[in-house]
């Protein structure tokens, strides 16, 4: 692939997520209000774009919604400045589906929730969005299924800003170009069934939509 950053997600390297960004998501999942950045990975491999439906993997009783500001960083970094971290971004609007049970059991045994986070098609992704949003921590992120509303939430309300996450997680990892930041979820996180169509957006700038299916077991011989 050439490396165009517009398609980062065909081989940008890792995705980073941020859990708990929003007071209001930690007291609806009963979570502590973290006092220091939750960090978890993705795998790029869970990557979706428009047109492609959103699996709920065999064997799980609940994958949520999450809608998320996502940040595709620009150049590679290590210990960038917060002053100088808003030199690296690009904006997407992302989601950050969740096998809930998954996620449950593995909290109640101590357990990493890479599969409940990281399972194909758990990351569906818009393009990326750049001049249309002059300011990240003053958008409305919104999510209807089957055109309810479910999720609608400002980025002023994000614990950790933008820049602040930049500087922590590249203190320790460095952030490469094409990779793909998720800056957490507002309130209103709930189950998706087989059938029913997701529709996000932020603002009136960007939307997009995902029909969820039903993972088949591929018949092969
Ligand atoms: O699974 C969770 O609740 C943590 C998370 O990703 C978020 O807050 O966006
Ligand atoms: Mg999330």
């Amino acid at each position: 692939h050439s490396r165009d950053i517009k398609r980062f997600w065909e081989w940008g390297r890792k995705i980073v997520c941020v859990g708990r960004n929003y007071i209001d998501h930690c007291a609806e999942l009963k979570n502590p209000v973290p006092s220091s950045p939750l960090i978890f990975l993705k795998p790029t491999s869970a990557y979706i774009r428009e047109g492609e439906p959103m699996k709920i993997p065999t064997g799980c009783d609940s994958v949520h919604h999450e809608v998320e500001l996502g940040i595709v960083i620009s150049k590679n970094g290590s210990d960038i400045q917060q002053s100088q971290a808003m030199d690296y971004v690009g904006y997407v609007l992302a989601l950050d589906m969740t096998a809930r049970d998954w996620q449950d059991k593995a909290k109640s045994k101590g357990q990493p929730w890479s599969m409940a986070k990281g399972f194909d098609t758990s990351c569906p992704i818009s393009g990326i969005e750049k001049e249309t949003i002059p300011d990240p921590h003053n958008i409305n992120l919104w999510l209807n299924v089957n055109d309810e509303s479910k999720q609608q939430g400002t980025t002023k309300d994000m614990i950790f800003t933008i820049p602040f996450l930049i500087n922590y997680i590249s203190s320790v990892m460095q952030l490469e170009e094409g990779d793909l930041l998720l800056t957490g979820t507002p309130k209103g996180v709930g189950p998706v069934r087989p059938g029913d169509v997701i529709h996000c957006g932020i603002d009136s700038v960007v939307s997009m939509k995902f029909p969820v299916e039903e993972e088949k077991e591929s018949i092969t011989s």
